[in-house]
């Protein structure tokens, strides 16, 4: 007798292949390995209705045959009979969970598409019912050009049509293939998206509401419209929401100064108090409304699903600089803090997707920044509107764009030189639209307010208080000045001649080395230092902003903004890189180019500022 014709089970994890291959095979099955690797493969025998056996195996679940896990791998393989002493399946049938059509339809594509014998289970019937789904099983196999069955695998419902239907599809497993036109991912997605529309008899206001918000949200034109029109109001809404706060956390760091003012005797004591710790926090804390607010945005987004769908719009635009959408996620965490979003790279398989990711997270606009680009836009760029919004908001915005379009050359330069190779395809699931609940947003944000006034209060406090220490130290003589005698004066003085091109003052020099540190740090040394630098004499309250608009011209200014664009200020980052490439090779690599960038981009930026007569 030749070979049992061989039947496998294929489809996206939990669309229920276990679940039907156990109800077909009963106890005839037996557990092994793939060879070479720990995934487990399950094959057995199932009595076909005209009593036939033939060999049924059931597949680890995937998203695609583009594998990235060694559970794809073995999925890719088995199908495409590339396996040493494993002969492809003459039948794959693919098992759909009714439930979420859409999702499992990008994949279903693809297996049709290789043109071999196949037969679609469509199971989770009852759930899809459930969710008051009614589906047409024949529009969909008119649809898909093959025959597709309706099962509940659990409820044993359908077990005879599918045996019925892979028998049918047995009589063909000598013909030669016929391959379909292969779509790419985005391709597959849209179609997959009106061929769950069109089989659709009738669906719930909920569901219909939903897929009514993909059609827009996910639109090849009016998604992205969408998606950059609600990072602009984010971006807005950061500056003008937060403002009343601000104003209200400043006067309150004022009143303390104040008070410690008023009952110290003059001092270097009170100094240390007023210009290291208050001046040098309280510059800090003032921007807690503003991260609270970014990270309102960040979390309802994620929690009402649509964090996803942005992923997936962003999907072209990553491929075309050589990454996919699974990196979006990691480099979307990293606006928050790219600590996280380097951690979060783990979840992308390709090692050197990966490496890139890691390398280009960095230029993501990080929440550290918001303090820097905050203070210095108050400071010099005029609350002007130009047309329905501010120009505040919009430099703000312009400076994540500049971060992003950034962080994409940069990747797709890394993706021909150091990290050479081919991009891997995007794989996700799109999670159902929710409401957000608000007992997890409120602690959410509670818990990003907590670490970012944690940090104030212990790195960027020590880091303060040397800074004071250096600044007021050796004390100057009688007619010198503070920050020129002191050791930190000194020590900006050398740096500032390297600053000096990219026009950078020697207080920019001075607040550059402890904001290695963290970013925001730049903020509190430059209130220190303009502290320490008015001294006594100077009883006017000295606002920062009122001393950076007396200290800087705008074209510094603008040359400090794009610095931070790049610059790698952050000390935690350049660890969690090592401890994440398992070296010192990366983060030296990372640092490098980013102070390059920072270098060239300032000085350009400044002189381009003058040029135009700013
Ligand atoms: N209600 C319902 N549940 C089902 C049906 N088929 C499977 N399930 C359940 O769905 C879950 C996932 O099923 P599995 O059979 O493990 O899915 P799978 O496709 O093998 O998943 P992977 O092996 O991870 O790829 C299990 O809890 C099953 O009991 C069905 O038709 N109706
Ligand atoms: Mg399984």
């Amino acid at each position: 007798m030749s070979r049992w014709h061989k039947a496998a089970l294929v489809g996206n994890p939990n669309a229920g292949k276990s679940a039907l291959f156990n109800a077909l095979t009963g106890a005839r099955q037996k557990i092994a390995n793939y060879p070479g690797v720990t995934v487990e493969k399950r094959a057995g025998r199932m009595i076909l209705p005209n009593g036939a056996p033939i060999e049924l195996t059931d597949l680890p679940g995937s998203y695609g045959l583009q594998a990235t896990s060694p559970d794809e791998e073995v999925t890719r393989k088995v199908i495409l009979g590339e396996l040493a002493g494993e002969p492809a399946p003459d039948v794959l049938v693919i098992v759909l969970d009714a439930s979420n059509l859409e999702q499992h339809l990008v994949f279903a594509q693809e297996v049709i598409a290789l043109g071999k014998p196949t037969v679609v289970a469509l199971n989770m019937i009852d759930l899809a019912e459930r969710d008051g789904l009614v589906l047409d099983p024949k529009a969909l196999s008119n649809a898909l050009g093959v025959p597709v069955i309706p099962t509940v695998a659990v409820r044993r419902r359908g077990l005879a049509e599918l045996g019925e239907a892979i028998a049918q599809a047995e009589g063909h497993a000598g013909d030669a293939p016929h391959p379909r036109a292969r779509l790419d991912m985005a391709e597959r997605r849209m179609e997959a998206h009106s061929i769950a529309d069109g089989v659709i008899i009738s669906e719930s206001a909920k569901h219909r509401l939903h897929s009514r918000m993909d059609d827009f949200l996910l639109h090849p034109w009016l998604g992205p419209v969408f998606l950059l029109a609600l990072l602009f109001v984010v971006f807005q809404a950061v500056f003008a929401w937060a403002a009343p706060l601000q104003d209200g956390l400043e006067g309150f760091v004022g009143l303390i100064s104040d008070g410690v003012k008023a009952e110290m005797a003059t001092g270097l004591l009170r100094d240390f108090i007023t210009d290291g710790v208050l001046a040098g926090v309280g510059a800090v804390v003032v921007f807690l409304p503003q991260i609270i607010i970014l990270f309102f945005f960040i979390l309802v987004l994620e929690a009402t699903g649509y964090m996803a769908r942005a992923a997936f719009l962003m999907d072209r635009m990553m491929a075309g600089v050589g990454l996919s959408g699974r990196s979006f996620i990691p480099l979307l965490s990293s606006f928050a803090c790219a600590v996280p979003g380097i951690m979060a790279t783990r979840s992308i398989t390709d090692p050197k997707d990966r490496l890139t990711t890691i390398l280009i997270a960095p230029l993501m606009t990080c929440s550290a920044r918001l303090p820097v680009y905050a203070v210095i836009i108050a400071a010099f760029i005029p609350n002007r509107p130009v047309g329905l919004v501010g120009l505040q908001g919009l430099v703000l915005f312009g400076l994540y764009v500049f971060g992003i379009v950034g962080a994409m050359v940069v990747a797709l330069i890394l993706r021909r030189s150091v990290t050479k190779g081919a991009a891997s395809g995007f794989i996700m699931e799109m999670p159902k639209y929710q409401l957000p609940r608000l007992r997890d947003l409120g602690l959410g944000l509670f818990q990003r307010g907590w670490i970012f006034l944690r940090r104030a209060g212990t790195i960027i406090l020590q880091v303060n208080i040397v800074l004071w220490l250096l600044l007021n130290f050796p004390q100057a003589q009688k007619g010198q000045d503070q920050v020129d005698a002191s050791f930190a004066g000194h020590i900006a003085n050398g740096l500032a001649v390297a600053l000096k091109p990219i026009g950078f003052n020697r207080d920019i020099a001075l607040a550059l080395i402890p904001s290695m540190m963290a970013r925001e740090v730049a903020v509190s040394s430059l209130a220190t230092t303009y502290a320490v630098a008015a001294g006594d004499d100077d009883t006017t309250a000295h606002q920062l902003s009122d001393q950076l608009q007396k200290h800087w011209s705008l074209p510094t200014a603008l040359a400090f903004l794009a610095w931070f664009v790049f610059a790698p200020q952050c000390i935690s980052t350049i660890a969690v890189t090592r401890r994440e490439t398992n070296g010192w090779k990366w983060p030296a690599f990372m640092l490098a180019y980013l102070f390059a960038l920072a270098y060239v981009f300032a000085g350009i930026t400044y002189w381009s500022a003058i040029a135009l007569g700013f």
